[in-house]
């Protein structure tokens, strides 16, 4: 009974998530850009402090992109017509993705810098 429940929980978060790439530009960005980020991590033979980092920034980034869209489906369903209000609540919830995307960027170069240093160092 508990694990069928879990099971379902598990089911109705993972459809979520296969939802928003599907119907969302920016989320599909973020898939690229995570596969990106975990390509050059393993090329770059990151540290597992640094993978800490670095998971924990792509994470926020996702985590941000499906609060942002759940706001913006709720804000869809509550004020389908244009509300000033509804304006500043979809405003902030993408103004909430764009800084946690800019903070998981400083992460990534904090990261990929000192290594992109020492293998042009190292490959002259
Ligand atoms: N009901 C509304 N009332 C007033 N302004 C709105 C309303 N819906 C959207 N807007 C304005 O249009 C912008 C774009 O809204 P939309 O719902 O298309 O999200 P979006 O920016 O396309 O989201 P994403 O790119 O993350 O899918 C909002 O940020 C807001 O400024």
């Amino acid at each position: 009974m508990f694990f069928k429940q879990l099971n379902q929980s598990i089911g109705h978060a993972l459809d979520g998530i296969v939802n928003l790439i599907k119907q969302e530009r920016n989320a599909k960005i973020h898939l690229v850009t995570t596969a990106l980020v975990i390509y050059v991590g393993f090329n770059m033979e990151f540290t597992a402090q640094e993978w800490i980092w670095i998971s924990l920034a792509v994470a926020c980034v996702w985590v941000a992109e499906l609060i942002n869209t759940s706001i913006e489906r709720l804000t869809n369903l509550v004020s389908p017509e244009h509300h000033p209000l509804a304006k500043q609540v979809k405003d902030y919830a993408a103004g909430a993705v764009l800084v946690m995307s800019l903070w998981a960027i400083v992460v990534f170069c904090l990261i990929a810098f000192p290594h992109l240093v020492m293998w042009l160092t190292f490959s002259n």
